[in-house]
């Protein structure tokens, strides 16, 4: 299904005081926060602060929500907004009883416009932060989907990318139920359908691409996209940096979040060899002069690594924060 989203059938103003029929509690609605294809999201004062509630005629795009916002709620860190409370709501006025969720509300600005306003040097520091959370859930057996921009929003300070519209989550192997165009690499005819983590990869892609180009761009050629792709990475600085890895995942050569996230940060790191090949290709010289390291050697390198690899993240985002940090100052004193 592609993602359309229509005027919902019905308004809740602001002043509205929704009381759950099984659970009781009630919430103040204060204004729409959006509306997408299965409900509307509004912001409301619950007991303990403000919350969004999502309502809809849909029951089943609500079950079937709530059941992905509670998978989340067990992977360890902070993927999509905590799941509140579940209930129904009686409106006496239409007869109709509706069922609602609420969340935690999260705060910030979407993706493109932080971008805007904060430089899009900002740009690799959320990616990479999208990268370790897509591996999380992808670990659990989940593909997010309709993965892009719009789903996606930054909070904080310090920024920190979290997810938004969690309906487009599918079971892992399942064909995607969710998609949108630009995002999507069956549109490109780069790739199936099939919701496996190329699949995202492929989306956050063109995520990064969709940085450079705001207002996006439609497919040419109908048989040469890739080419296409390269075109628009190359003319733009921020994107060319990063070809190798934007174009792998293109190609949906990457099977793991983790593998992508590794070389993107290489390259912010400037230590990828621009002669190193990315394919699995070997160079000739370093088969003949190399000699293959034992298994205990092997074992060795990659406990070392391993545990570097952890103060070695650290390091990047934070250098990585403090120049974005730095050139956000900077233009602001120009
Ligand atoms: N937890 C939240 N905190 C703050 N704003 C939210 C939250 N959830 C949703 N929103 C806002 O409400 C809008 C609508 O969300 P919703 O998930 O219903 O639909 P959508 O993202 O437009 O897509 P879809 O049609 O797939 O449902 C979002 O785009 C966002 O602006």
């Amino acid at each position: 299904m592609m993602n359309t989203s229509k005027k919902p059938a019905f308004n809740i103003t602001p002043g509205t005081i929704i009381t759950g029929k099984w659970q009781h509690h009630s919430y103040t609605i204060l204004k729409t926060l959006g509306f997408g294809a299965t409900g509307t999201v509004y912001l409301a004062q619950g007991k303990r602060g403000l919350v969004a509630l999502k309502i809809s005629e849909d029951h089943m795009a609500i079950t079937s929500e709530v059941n992905v916002l509670r998978h989340f709620s067990k992977v360890q860190g902070c993927l999509g907004p905590s799941l509140l409370d579940v209930d129904d709501w009686d409106v006496r006025n239409i007869g109709k009883t509706l069922p609602f969720y609420v969340m935690e509300y999260l705060k910030g600005e979407d993706f493109l416009s932080y971008l805007k306003k904060h430089g899009n040097e900002w740009l690799i520091v959320l990616v990479l932060q999208l990268l370790a959370d897509l591996e999380k859930l992808h670990k659990e057996g989940w593909i997010f989907g309709d993965l892009k921009p719009d789903n996606l929003i930054v909070v904080g300070p310090p920024p920190r990318v979290r997810w938004l519209d969690v309906g487009g989550t599918t079971k892992m192997g399942r064909s995607i139920k969710e998609f949108t165009e630009f995002y999507d690499r069956g549109y490109w005819n780069l790739g199936t359908r099939k919701a496996e983590p190329s699949y995202d990869l492929f989306a956050v892609a063109m995520v990064m691409i969709n940085a450079c180009y705001p207002q996006r761009f439609s497919k040419k050629d109908e048989s040469r996209h890739l080419p296409q792709l390269i075109k628009a990475i190359q003319s733009a600085p921020l994107l060319k940096r990063y070809e190798k890895v934007i174009v792998k995942a293109l190609q949906s050569r990457y099977h793991s979040a983790q593998d992508m996230r590794n070389e993107l940060m290489e390259v912010a790191n400037g230590r990828i060899d621009k002669r190193k090949p990315i394919r699995n290709e070997v160079a000739p010289s370093s088969i003949t002069q190399t000699k293959a390291p034992s298994f205990r050697q092997k074992q060795r390198d990659i406990k070392r690594k391993e545990k570097y690899r952890g103060i070695f993240e650290t390091m990047i985002i934070a250098i990585l924060l403090i120049v974005a940090y730095f050139l956000y100052i900077a233009g602001h004193i120009m």
